[in-house]
C-alpha cells in the first residue's frame, strides 16, 4: 500500500495487538484502540456506507468518509475498513475511515485495453458470477473470456450462469468451455404449471425462475462472497432479488442498506438471503466489461487451459498472437487437442493478446470492451 506524505500512514496502524499481546507501535503514530470493523457495502460520492457488527443484535449500517491520510487509496464494495469517531449508525452521523484492511483479493479492470490506469473494482471476492443469456441478449464469449482472464489474474474463482435457457438451449455457447474446469449454472423460468420463484427484475416485469437453478446458485454463494457481472438484460437484477429478496424494482426498502432503490452505478453488497453469515452479492451495475491493460499476457493464457499446453513447443518470447510465426498453438488447435471448440478459443485468445498492445486491434479491442 502506498505511504502518506505525512510522518504516518494510518493504514498501517494495527487494531488488534498481536500474538504476542504486545500493543502496536504508537509513538509517534495515533492509536485506533476505538475502532471498529465495517464491510463496505456501497460507495457513492466520498461517502462509504458499512456494515458494523455484521449478523448480531448491535448490526447497524455506519456512513462514514475516507480520512485524509487515505485519500489516495480506492476504498470498494467489499473492502473492510476500521471505522472511528461516530460508529453509532444513528441519522446524520458520520463516522471516519481511517484504515483499509489487508485484502484477500482485489478484483480490477481498466476502462478499455488501451487505458493503463487500473481501477479497483471490488475487494475480498472469493467469486464471480459471470452472468449471460442463452439469447437476448446474445451471449458474447470475449465478454465471459476476459471475466475470466480478470477472476483469475485476482485469484477469485468463476462460475458461469446462462440464464433465459428457456428461449434458448445454450449448448453451442457451453461447448467453447467444455474443456475448462468451471462450474456452470443454467436458469430459465419455469413452465405456467410448475412451481417457480417469483422475482422481479428492474424493469418491473416479472420472471418466474425454475428453483432448482436458483437454489443451485444459492448453494454456491453460501459462505462466499460473490460479485456478479453481465451486460443489461440478461436477468441480473431478477436472479439478485430472488437470491437476496431485495425488490429493487419497485423501490421498496433494501434490508440491509435501509434504502430504496439504488438507482447509482457503483457496486452494491446484499446478503444473501437464508445462507451462512458472511454470504454476499455484489452486484455490480456499473460493469459492463474488463479492459485487461493491468494483466501481464502469461496470465491471460493461464484463462485458457485447454490451449496454454500447446504453447510447450513456441520458440522462446513467441507471443502467441496473430503476428507469431511457427506458434505451437496453431497445430494444437489443428489437430484438435483443443476439442472442436479449439479454433473459437484460439481466436479468443488472440484478440485479448493483441488488445492494446498493437494499433490496428485497437478499434475491435475497445469494441469487444464494450460488449
Ligand atoms: N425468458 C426469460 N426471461 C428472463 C429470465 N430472467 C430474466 N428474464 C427477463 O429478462 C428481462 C431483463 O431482466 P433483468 O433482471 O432486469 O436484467 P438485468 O441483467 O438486471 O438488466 P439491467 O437491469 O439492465 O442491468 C426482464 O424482463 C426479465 O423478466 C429467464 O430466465 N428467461
Ligand atoms: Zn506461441
Amino acid at each position: 500500500m502506498a505511504r502518506s506524505t505525512g510522518s504516518w500512514d494510518e493504514s498501517d496502524v494495527r487494531i488488534r495487538p498481536n500474538k504476542k499481546g504486545s500493543r502496536p507501535r504508537t509513538k509517534d503514530r495515533p492509536a485506533y484502540d476505538e475502532a471498529v470493523t465495517g464491510r463496505i457495502i456501497t460507495v457513492d460520492r466520498g461517502r462509504y456506507t458499512a456494515v458494523v457488527d455484521e449478523d448480531t443484535p448491535t448490526e447497524r449500517i455506519v456512513t462514514a468518509a475516507r480520512a485524509r491520510e487515505l485519500r489516495r487509496n480506492p476504498v470498494v464494495a467489499g473492502d473492510l475498513v476500521s471505522l472511528v469517531g461516530d460508529v453509532s449508525g444513528g441519522p446524520d452521523t458520520l463516522a471516519r475511515l481511517v484504515r483499509i484492511q489487508d485484502r484477500r483479493t482485489l478484483l480490477r479492470r481498466s476502462a478499455d485495453d488501451t487505458d493503463p490506469v487500473e481501477r479497483a473494482v471490488v475487494a475480498n471476492a472469493d467469486q464471480l458470477v459471470i452472468v449471460v443469456a442463452a439469447a437476448n441478449p446474445e451471449p458474447r464469449t470475449g465478454f465471459i473470456d476476459r471475466a475470466l482472464v480478470a477472476a483469475y489474474d485476482a485469484g477469485i474463482s468463476p462460475l458461469l450462469c446462462i440464464t433465459k435457457a428457456d428461449i434458448k438451449d445454450p449448448a453451442e455457447l457451453l461447448a467453447n468451455y467444455e474443456h475448462l474446469d468451471l462450474d456452470v449454472i443454467i436458469s430459465r423460468t419455469a413452465a405456467d404449471d410448475a412451481s417457480g420463484i417469483d422475482a422481479r427484475s428492474d424493469d418491473g416485469l416479472s420472471a418466474r425462475l425454475q428453483g432448482d437453478a436458483v437454489q443451485q446458485l444459492h448453494r454456491h454463494l453460501e459462505g462466499k462472497v460473490s460479485v456478479l457481472v453481465g451486460h443489461s438484460g440478461v436477468g441480473k437484477s431478477t436472479l439478485v432479488n430472488a437470491l437476496t429478496g431485495s425488490d429493487r424494482a419497485t423501490g421498496g426498502v433494501n434490508a440491509v442498506t435501509g434504502r430504496g432503490r439504488h438507482t447509482s452505478s457503483s457496486a452494491l453488497a446484499l446478503k444473501v438471503l437464508e445462507a451462512p453469515s458472511g454470504s454476499w452479492i455484489i452486484d455490480t451495475p456499473g460493469i459492463r466489461s474488463f479492459g485487461l491493460a493491468h494483466v501481464d499476457p502469461d496470465r491471460i493464457l493461464q484463462a485458457f487451459p485447454d490451449l496454454e499446453p500447446g504453447t510447450e513447443s513456441c520458440e522462446r518470447g513467441c507471443r502467441h498472437d496473430d503476428q507469431a510465426k511457427n506458434c505451437g498453438l496453431d497445430p494444437w488447435v489443428e489437430s484438435g487437442r483443443a476439442g472442436a471448440a479449439g479454433p473459437a478459443r484460439l481466436a479468443s485468445l488472440r484478440r485479448l493478446l493483441g488488445s492494446g498492445t498493437r494499433t490496428e486491434n485497437r478499434a475491435s479491442a475497445k469494441e469487444l470492451g464494450a460488449q
